[in-house]
């Protein structure tokens, strides 16, 4: 297979460029005002402002723990060269472990630890927006379950464009027009099949009667907040209903593409579960228990913080995906990377850029960015007769693509 070209962000007019010549910018402005930041604070925000407008791909500075990953991820071969000029993923990713870096988040001092994001994600959590999505819950418990499954599937999918860089650029509130331009979900449903009273005798045991594994899916998150309820929801759902014996889920090591969710977001998503009443609150309880009895285990590999594609992932976590029943990579960010940031023509099948993914797995994805695999040629040319390009970048459109 002949490789794409890697996106890098060195066309004026181009998406990639908007997002470190504006987006970039606009969200240092924003962590700015959100903390009282000291002058050694503001000094270096400044500089990594200024750096990453006009000036060049920098050391990581003061001694650094990660030093060697990045040598590894590729920094001696970016150092000196404009923010631009290098694979876009490898910037975007060198912009947050730097922004982290200026706000003293990986240093001994006082910040260290403070998520420079935290006060936007929490807020996601507290909007009438969140309330009413999760009190319309009630009525969907008592549908018949296929419904149900099919619902909450279809709020991870759309969750995704509660993005917080995305919004930084877009602006309102992410309510126009949807299109699901790809739906492989029925072999997704096909790799998760249903619990039933048949299926009770085997589900656990072999014909002689020893357990067998317990049927695993790994879910990528993307963001926190108002994407992180849905998919906490969609695994309740699997767990719950005998769909998945065993749940992963894998978030960031540390604040990643201002919303990408961590630990402690993960925490904060199933406290505001916990505290809801009715099926909400009921779901958010079961979520407890399974993190308690392992059912559900929550997963910060540093890969995930890595600037590469998933092509490059480590042995250990090819290993996890090799043996789970299914891998859900959620997001634009997971997309790009399961695919290979590349500008692929759109009508490569899916599995072609997929095929080193070492298990099934399937995408949900709303599209914000200008990597897309798996078009049909007829839809393709409908959206660019439509619409030109903006399809591919406005998070109005949605696939859901699988490798089974
Ligand atoms: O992964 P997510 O949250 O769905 O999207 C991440 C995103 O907003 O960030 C990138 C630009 O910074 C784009 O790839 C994409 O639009």
């Amino acid at each position: 297979m002949s490789e794409a070209p890697v996106i890098v962000s060195d066309d004026p007019g181009s998406f990639p460029h908007s997002v470190l010549a504006e987006r970039h910018p606009a969200l240092i402005r924003k962590v700015r005002d959100a903390f009282p930041y000291g002058p050694e604070q503001r000094r270096a925000l400044d500089a990594l402002q200024k750096s990453a407008l006009d000036g060049v791909i920098e050391p990581l500075g003061t001694p650094a723990e990660d030093h060697e990953r990045w040598v590894a991820w590729g920094l001696p071969k970016h150092l000196g060269r404009s923010w631009f000029s290098v694979p876009f993923l490898w910037a975007e990713s060198y912009f947050y472990r730097q922004l982290l870096a200026a706000v003293g988040y990986f240093g001994s001092g006082p910040w260290q630890g403070i998520d420079p994001f935290r006060p936007f994600k929490l807020a996601e959590l507290d909007t009438p927006e969140a309330a009413e999505e999760l009190a319309a819950l009630d009525a969907l418990t008592g549908r018949p379950l296929d419904e149900q499954a099919r619902a909450l599937l279809h709020g991870s999918l759309w969750g995704n464009r509660a993005d917080l860089g995305f919004r930084i650029s877009a602006g309102g509130d992410g309510s126009v027009d949807s299109q699901l331009l790809v739906d492989d979900s029925e072999s997704l449903w096909a790799l998760l099949p249903a619990h039933t009273a048949d299926s009770d005798s085997d589900s656990d045991s072999d014909a002689d009667g020893t357990a067998g594994p317990a049927r695993t899916v790994c879910l990528v998150a993307d963001n926190a907040g108002r994407e992180l309820i849905p998919d906490l929801l969609l695994i309740d759902h699997l767990l719950h209903h005998g769909r998945a014996e065993r749940a992963v889920l894998h978030v960031k090591p540390y604040p990643y593409f201002v919303s990408d969710a961590t630990t402690a977001d993960v925490l904060d998503a199933v406290r505001r579960l916990t505290g809801t009443k009715g099926a909400a609150g009921a779901a958010g309880d079961r979520l407890w228990s399974a993190l308690t009895d392992g059912r559900l285990v929550v997963r910060a590999h540093v890969f995930s913080c890595a600037p590469l594609p998933y092509a490059d992932m480590p042995d250990d976590l090819r290993r996890e995906f090799a043996e789970a029943d299914l891998t859900i990579m959620k997001g634009d960010l997971n997309y790009r990377r399961l695919v290979g940031d590349r500008l692929w023509p759109p009508t490569t099948p899916f599995t072609t850029p997929t095929a080193y993914f070492p298990g099934p797995v399937v995408a949900l994805r709303t599209l914000k960015s200008d990597v897309i695999v798996g078009l049909d040629a007829d839809t393709e040319a409908a959206l660019a007769a439509a619409q030109g390009q903006g399809w591919r970048t406005s998070g109005t459109h949605a696939v859901i693509q699988a490798r089974p």
